[in-house]
């Protein structure tokens, strides 16, 4: 068994209607309960692995992890470098086994993202890893970096076609009003400015990161405009701490990690469930 095609598993999406969840590693529980969903969900799925996970858990720790995961199971897996920041990184997760990357250029102006993102390019497609690239800034917390909602700004079409076109990214992710982390309040997407991208890249499938706490309605909209995969973490993240903090408040004696992860890996579990279905990728695998 191998790691699935990043670019295949999105633009079958992307043709039918759906998107596929990207889901954060942040340890084993993670793991086990993202893997666990796809599964029973029968969806293909994403593990997503930022700078700052990698760190946290190892490389090694983290592509063995991924790959018992896609060896024990019957559905497509992909193991996808999330916010790349740099060639050094992006080269360590290609030799460690990883099978996409995405390379997270959009601090730069406009030039300097395209000849990043080109360069990563140039890295990947010849042995086979296909590339997300990203434009505009997305507000919030992701991973250790914090962008202050007054210096997030939405990605301008014309420039989706030039990162596009010039660099040969496989999927972009534009920034289109999401943020990173818990909103403060109600997410504003703009969905004209997606229509207008995907009207001048009718052959591009979209990532909408900061996928938790938008509006189910709103997630199918996305979903109808071309995106094609969608990131989660937080609603993962606060599904755990809750159940966590829930069981050592009743009883001040537990101190046995199994007692209190077991029920926190069954609710990262229920959470990717229902994402799955609410993406449409249930049934898809
Ligand atoms: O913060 C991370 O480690 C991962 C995120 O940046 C991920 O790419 C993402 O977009 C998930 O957003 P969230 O659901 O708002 O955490
Ligand atoms: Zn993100």
């Amino acid at each position: 068994m191998a790691f699935a095609s990043f670019k295949e598993v999105l633009l079958d999406g992307y043709k039918n209607g759906y998107a596929v969840g990207q889901f954060n590693m942040n340890n084993l529980e993670f793991t086990q309960a993202i893997i666990e969903a796809a599964n029973e969900e029968k969806s293909p799925v994403i593990f997503g692995v930022s700078e700052g996970a990698i760190k946290y858990m190892g490389l090694e720790y983290t592509v063995a992890m991924a790959r018992v995961a896609m060896e024990t199971s019957k559905v497509p897996v992909i193991l996808h470098l999330d916010h790349g920041p740099n060639r050094d990184l992006v080269m360590k997760c290609i030799k460690a086994g990883f099978s996409s990357i995405m390379i997270d250029a959009s601090h730069y102006a406009l030039e300097e993202n395209i000849r990043l993102s080109k360069e990563i390019v140039d890295l990947c497609h010849p042995v086979g890893i296909e590339v997300e690239g990203e434009l505009g800034r997305i507000g919030g917390t992701e991973d250790d970096l914090t962008v202050d909602e007054r210096d997030a700004t939405l990605a301008v079409p014309a420039d989706a076609v030039r990162l596009v076109q010039e660099s040969g990214i496989d999927a972009l992710a534009p920034a289109i009003g999401s943020a990173h982390g818990p909103y403060k309040g109600k997410p504003e997407l703009a969905f004209d400015r997606l229509q207008e991208i995907r009207d001048l890249l009718p052959t591009t499938p979209l990532v909408l990161h900061g996928g938790s706490g938008i509006p189910d309605e709103d997630i199918r909209k996305a979903i109808s405009l071309g995106v094609a995969k969608i990131n989660v973490n937080t609603e993962n993240q606060l599904a755990m701490t809750a159940i966590i903090r829930e069981v050592l408040g009743k009883d001040a004696n537990v101190y046995d990690p199994r007692k209190y992860m077991k029920p926190a890996r069954e609710a990262i579990k229920e959470t990717v469930k229902q994402k799955m279905r609410l993406f449409g990728s249930s049934g898809r695998a």
